[in-house]
Order: C-alpha cells, then sequence, then structure tokens
C-alpha cells in the first residue's frame, strides 16, 4: 500500500499503464464501431493491492408487497380512429416534399411522376425496427423532411386526415418509442441536420433536431465546448431525440439534465403550427416555460425540429480511474470519499458489477482487455475534468492514498494518457453492447437511492435461481445467461440488463410487475432517463400519483386532441 508522503510522480510510475489502442466510440444502429483492443503488453497498472475488509452478511432489505395498484393492459389493438393510408395520401406527401427520395413507401402514389419507384417492405425494416430488434411496426410509409416548413405541411395534413405518426431520430431508443405499434406515418428527422449558430462567447448551440450528437460535440469541439450530454449512443443519436427522451448519460452527473441545459425549442405541433422558441437566453421569466413540456414528452405533443443548447468549456485536463471493490457497501464509501476529494471537478462515478464485466469481457464486439490481475464484485469508473493539472492530479494524489489507506479499493487502474481514458470508459460503455451479442435483453432503467440499488439486482437474481432459469453465460441452458447491475451512481440511476435466450414472455412475468413494485415501494423511477415508450407506457402509475397523471392527460389532449402523435406509448393507463 502506498504512503501519505509518497508523491503522485512516484505513483504514477506505480500506475503506469502500456498504451491501449482504443476507441470510445460505442454507438448502436448503423454507425461502425471504434476497433477497442486493449492490447496491453506489459502486466497492467496497478494502484496496489489493498487490504479487503469483511462487511459480514448483509441480507438485502425486500421491501413489503406493493401497495401501488397498476392496471395491466393487453398489448395494444390498433385503433379505428386513425385513418388507413391511401395512395392519394401518398400522392399528396410527394407533391409537398422535395425530391422523390424524400418518400419511401410501398404503396404507388397517386398522380405521382412516372419515374416514382415503391420500395420493398425490407427496405423500410430500419425505420420499423428498433435497434434492439424487439418492437416491430408495420409502417408503408417513411418521409424525410428536410426542413422545419415541410414538417408542418406534414402535420397539417396528417390532423385533417387523421393520420396517425411517429416522429424518428437515431432509431437509438431502448423502450420502443422511436419506432411504429402499427401502421403509422413515420417521419424520420434525419434530413434536418444542420448548425445554424454557435455564439462562441456564451457557448449557445442553435441546430436542426437530427444533427448527430457525436458530430456536434465535434462542432463545438473545435470552438473549446463540449455538448453538456455524453451517451454511448452518441454516434447515431439525434439531438431531438435526446431532447424529447430527456436523455440522461454520463456527464448528468456534472452537468445536470437536459432541462437546464437546453435554452429553446422550436417544435411543429400536432396541427402543423411552429412554436417558434428558439431563444439561446440563459434567463428569461417570461410566462411559463413552455420548451419544459417537451423536453421528455417523447414525440406524443410536438416533433422538435430545432434545439438551441449551453456547451460548456471543454475541460483541458482530465483523469479516469477504475478501481476494484469487494462490497456494494464499499462503492457507497468510495462515492462519498470521491466527492470529497474531487468536489467541483467530478465529471463521472460509474459502477458495474462483476458480471457486466465479465459480459463485456466474453461477449463485447472489441476486444476489452481486462486490466486486473483478478476479477472483482465490484468496479467503479470515475472522471474527474478541469482546467488545470496539475491541481487535479493533485487532488487525485490525496483521493488515491485515502482510497489505498482506508482499504476500500483493492485494485486500480489510472489512465494516463487519452487513449488509455478511452480504454477505461470501454469497460462500462461497452456493457449494453456486450449484453446485446450475448442474447436478448429485457433493461431496465431505474432511479432510486443509492443505497437500495444493489439489493434490487440480488434480489432480481434469487428470484431467477428460485425459478430455475438461470445460469451464468446460459452454461446450463436455462432461458436467463446473466444478470447485469451497473449504471451512474453519482445520479443514483442503476441500469440492470438481464440477458436472456429470447423475448420470452415466460422471462417477462418473473421480472415484472416484480422489479416495478420493487422500484415503487423504495419511492423510486421506474423510467429514469430511457423514457416510458411503448414498454412502459401502461407503467407510468408506479412512478406518478394520479392526479398528475390526470394533468399530463390533459397536456396531452391540449396539444394534440385528435392523439396523432405518437400513439399506443408514453401514458396509457
Ligand atoms: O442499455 C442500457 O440498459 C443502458 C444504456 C445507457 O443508458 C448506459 O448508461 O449505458
Ligand atoms: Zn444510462
Amino acid at each position: 500500500m502506498f504512503s501519505a508522503s509518497r508523491s503522485l510522480a512516484s505513483k504514477a510510475t506505480c500506475l503506469k499503464a502500456t498504451p491501449l489502442p482504443v476507441g470510445r466510440s460505442l454507438t448502436r444502429g448503423l454507425i461502425t464501431r471504434a476497433k477497442a483492443e486493449l492490447a496491453v503488453a506489459a502486466p497492467p497498472s496497478r494502484l496496489a493491492t489493498c487490504q479487503r475488509i469483511s462487511l459480514g452478511n448483509r441480507a438485502p432489505s425486500i421491501p413489503s408487497s406493493s401497495k401501488t395498484q397498476v392496471r395491466t393492459l393487453a398489448t395494444p389493438v390498433r385503433s379505428n380512429h386513425y385513418a388507413k393510408l391511401t395512395p392519394a395520401d401518398v400522392g399528396e406527401f410527394c407533391k409537398m416534399l422535395s425530391g422523390p427520395s424524400s418518400v419511401l413507401t410501398t404503396i404507388q402514389p397517386e398522380g405521382a411522376d412516372p419515374s416514382f419507384r415503391t420500395v420493398d417492405p425490407s427496405e423500410l425494416d430500419t425505420f420499423n425496427h428498433d435497434w434492439m430488434n424487439k418492437y416491430h411496426g408495420k409502417s408503408q410509409l417513411v418521409l424525410k423532411p428536410k426542413t422545419t416548413e415541410e414538417v408542418s405541411k406534414i402535420m397539417r395534413y396528417c390532423n385533417e386526415k387523421n393520420l396517425a405518426v411517429v416522429p424518428q431520430g437515431g432509431n437509438t431508443g431502448l423502450v420502443g418509442g422511436g419506432v411504429p405499434v402499427f401502421d403509422e406515418v413515420i417521419v424520420t428527422l434525419a434530413g434536418l441536420n444542420k448548425i445554424r449558430s454557435f455564439d462562441e462567447v456564451a457557448g449557445t448551440l442553435v441546430c436542426d433536431a437530427g444533427c448527430v450528437l457525436e458530430a456536434l460535440d465535434n462542432h463545438v469541439a473545435e470552438k473549446g465546448y463540449m455538448m453538456p450530454l455524453d451517451l454511448g449512443a452518441k454516434g447515431s443519436c439525434h439531438i431531438g431525440g435526446n431532447v424529447a427522451t430527456n436523455a440522461g448519460g454520463l456527464r448528468y452527473l456534472r452537468y445536470g439534465s437536459l432541462h437546464g441545459n437546453v435554452l429553446g425549442l422550436e417544435v411543429v405541433l400536432p396541427d402543423g403550427r411552429i412554436l417558434e422558441n428558439l431563444s439561446t437566453l440563459r434567463k428569461d421569466n417570461t410566462g411559463f416555460d413552455l420548451k419544459q413540456l417537451f423536453i421528455g414528452s417523447e414525440g406524443t405533443i410536438g416533433l422538435i425540429t430545432g434545439v438551441s443548447i449551453i456547451t460548456p468549456r471543454r475541460s483541458s485536463a482530465m483523469n479516469v480511474a477504475v478501481f476494484a471493490l469487494e462490497t456494494y457497501e464499499d462503492v457507497q464509501k468510495v462515492f462519498t470519499q470521491v466527492k470529497t476529494h474531487c468536489g467541483e471537478i467530478l465529471s463521472a462515478f460509474e459502477f458495474f458489477d462483476q458480471e457486466s464485466f465479465d459480459v463485456v469481457q466474453k461477449h463485447a464486439t472489441a476486444h476489452v482487455r481486462d486490466p486486473f490481475e483478478a476479477r472483482h464484485p465490484f468496479y467503479v469508473l470515475i472522471e474527474t475534468s478541469g482546467s488545470n493539472k496539475d491541481h487535479d492530479d493533485e487532488k487525485l494524489q490525496v483521493l488515491l492514498e485515502d482510497l489505498m489507506e482506508s482499504g476500500l479499493i483493492s485494485d486500480g487502474v489510472l489512465a494516463q494518457d487519452e487513449t488509455q481514458v478511452q480504454a477505461l470508459w470501454s469497460l462500462r460503455e461497452s456493457v449494453p453492447e456486450a449484453a446485446g451479442k450475448m442474447g436478448k435483453v429485457f433493461k431496465y432503467d431505474l432511479s432510486m437511492p443509492v443505497s437500495k440499488m444493489y439489493d434490487l439486482v440480488r434480489d432480481m437474481r434469487k428470484r431467477f435461481e428460485d425459478h430455475s432459469i438461470y445460469s451464468r453465460d446460459f452454461d446450463q441452458g436455462k432461458p436467463v445467461g446473466a444478470v447485469c447491475g451497473y449504471g451512474h451512481i453519482g445520479d443514483g440511476n442503476l441500469h440492470i440488463n438481464i440477458v436472456a435466450n429470447s423475448y420470452d414472455p415466460e422471462v417477462e412475468k418473473v421480472i415484472e410487475p416484480f422489479i416495478y413494485e420493487w422500484t415503487s415501494n423504495v419511492k423510486g423511477s421506474i423510467s429514469a432517463e430511457h423514457g416510458l415508450g411503448l414498454m412502459k407506457a401502461q407503467k407510468i402509475g408506479y412512478s406518478k400519483d394520479p392526479t398528475s397523471i390526470e394533468f399530463m392527460k390533459k397536456i396531452k389532449d391540449l396539444f394534440d386532441p385528435k392523439k396523432i402523435l405518437n400513439p399506443y406509448k408514453y401514458i396509457q393507463v
């Protein structure tokens, strides 16, 4: 163990990691994945092997049975309230959008140019199916507007004709919110992809909704700024989709919610009117802050076409470390220590358990090498970002000394350069991708007091064992092969990924409603950052009281009285 008097320089040598040629870019969908190979030639970098502490028997606190009454509904049936698309409708869309490539359809449009070609239904698959291949729609029409005015024309027409519409961004969602359920018209915002302005003094960015998050981050990076959110799906997801789902991600701990970062929105309402509110003002107390209603509304009350957002200054000094720990109790203690020592420079505090780590080691597309000598029950990743390297290093030095002396960490790795920063991040960021490679993933995205988080993971595992349907890595042919607990400790946000051999309703019955009841009983949220979508459209009652739900429904009715936008989703209790 290091003594308190040793300098960071000497530690740095001890912690030295060999260059790790790794790309951090973990993207979903169509974007290619960076080759990630943790080619550690020399022995992996170590902090030190520290004394472990035994915390005795920790019985998980199993909440009493749920008091929450939530009506469970059958899978939705297509509502006859919505009109069926006709060749005349498709002909009208062809007239209102510029260029034949703006209309992708299996229906021969009435009165169309003779050169118009319909497509094979399979060509609509990437729009009809989500990236996990869990949710499948049957839309026959994808519209690709290039301007806000075109979106407005589409909506005016659909509203008049009672045609249901699903807005689609990068199609990287996890709850089936961005794909049709039946034959809804898909309006993809991908064609609205221009940066409108960037104020280099204020750091305010105004852009189209279809801009890809990573492209925006690269753009503002040139001016010394960064986007206030970072997601594994950044190479594919659109800023409009991020705002519509109020995406959280990896920088939430430091920069907070999009409710605080979005300064203004341009929104096309269901009847085609344009709500022009692309303000770049930080302060504006004139009337209700309407934009807040659209942030996290999941495309149910308007289509976001433009976003104005504040971008923070890019940090010039960054440190990333991963620690191995023996107990979840230690994870919490380390979190407290890290906050105490790092204060304002802490930019991420993530955790992942051994099962998540194993899944990454075995199934990640790109090899993510284990930098540790042995496996440990828990890992935490901390990131600091500041503007003064010496100052940050000094803080980190004191933190590391404390952590090692307290025996809270068993092992650790500190990145020595940007490549290693990416490598360490990929240990955490690869969990969803690796789980998806291993099998079909039942994903849960919950927030609750940090102290309760891991009890749920243990209870879930125990439940599968009790039902005799769980064997690690499917090695006994059971339907469940992994229960991964990981997430954003810094935000009290737990992800549970249950890897099964299919989306088997029998497995789902073991998980639900148990997982929602459990979360509700600890006053948590069943939808921390991924949204409700189709998956949780009937589950909102686990997190919100009847009066709140009543007012949410009134808001929906106010903006979308004909209920044409993103039907069957969000709030269907
Ligand atoms: O896939 C998941 O369940 C979580 C995805 C994302 O929110 C993350 O934190 O990596
Ligand atoms: Zn997350």
